[in-house]
């Protein structure tokens, strides 16, 4: 077998997996896609596996689409992260497919926003569809605040920022949940607890990850959102509802997971390494 590790910045999940790699045996290559070219061509059928890991979504999505015209098996495949990169076209797939999902509303335009807002009432969550590590998403408390982010958000020359998902504050705990799934198998789950001055989880923002324990419940939701979009090594962000129980806030296709080996013990890297020995 031969792999294709996929990078534009190198993250410590990088370094992990490259360690991995070399434990393994695995013949690979490293290609950074934020300094060298793709060329659409069928060498690079000499690859079994990519593994995309790069941490611009777009970067993600195209290098995926050129190694799978030289028919390349990549994981993820551009059809799951252009679903899961985008949190409009996940929600969408879900919400069809009846998974819980924060009560949300897609405005795009100030004016629909303004609606929105009034829909949902506050205080709520509006967050563009694309992004990570909480970047631009926003709690707002009132009117002023939320023509102040509309304002900011207007200025922007990316299109898909200035689409609004406004949606409901879920406050039942001061922690979201995330789970991680490969292939049919789902790895294990923790909680993000949220740090002192702050509404969001993140580990990027401070967010301390503990242990949990799984119940029927999550581990059904976090399987089924993974299927629903076909995803073979993803991570799904839950939050916890009131009414609703586990409702899934956002899906990642290229998996962050030093916080979750920390909480866990589980080496996921390892694990990668075994689910591609027992599939390619
Ligand atoms: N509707 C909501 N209610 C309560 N908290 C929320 C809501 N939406 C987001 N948050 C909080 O904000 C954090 C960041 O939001 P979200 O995960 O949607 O953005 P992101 O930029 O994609 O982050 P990530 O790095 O996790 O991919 C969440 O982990 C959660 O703690």
């Amino acid at each position: 077998m031969r792999v294709a590790l996929v990078v534009d910045i190198v993250r410590q999940e990088e370094k992990l997996i490259v360690k991995s790699l070399n434990e393994s045996g695995i013949a690979y290559d490293v290609i950074n896609v934020g300094q060298e070219p793709l060329p659409f061509n069928k060498a690079l059928g000499r690859y079994d596996v990519a593994l995309i890991r790069s941490v611009s979504m777009y970067r993600s999505l195209y290098a995926a689409a050129v190694f799978e015209g030289a028919n390349v098996h990549t994981i993820n495949s551009t059809e799951v992260i252009n679903v899961a990169g985008d949190k409009i076209l996940t929600y969408s797939k879900l919400f069809k497919e009846g998974i819980p999902i924060p009560d949300s509303i897609i405005a795009m335009s100030p004016d629909a926003t303004l609606k929105a807002y009034e829909q949902i009432g506050y205080p709520l969550i509006d967050k563009p569809p694309i992004g990570s590590w909480g970047r631009m998403v926003s709690l707002i408390r009132d009117l002023f605040e939320g023509k102040t982010i509309i304002e900011h958000r207007e200025m922007l020359a990316n299109s898909a920022l200035k689409v609004h998902i406004v949606q409901e504050y879920v406050k039942e705990k001061d922690r979201d949940i995330r789970c991680i799934v490969m292939g049919k198998e789902l790895l294990g789950c923790y909680a993000r607890n949220i740090p002192p001055n702050e509404w969001r989880a993140n580990v990027a923002l401070g967010g301390t990850p503990t242990k949990i324990e799984i119940d029927n419940k999550l581990k059904e939701v976090a399987l089924k959102a993974s299927a629903i979009v076909k995803g073979e090594f993803i991570s799904i962000d839950i939050l916890e509802h009131p009414k609703k129980g586990y409702i899934i806030n956002e899906l990642n296709d290229v998996p962050e997971f030093k916080g979750f080996m920390l909480a866990t013990g589980i080496n996921v890297p390892q694990k990668l390494i075994d689910y591609l020995k027992s599939n390619f």
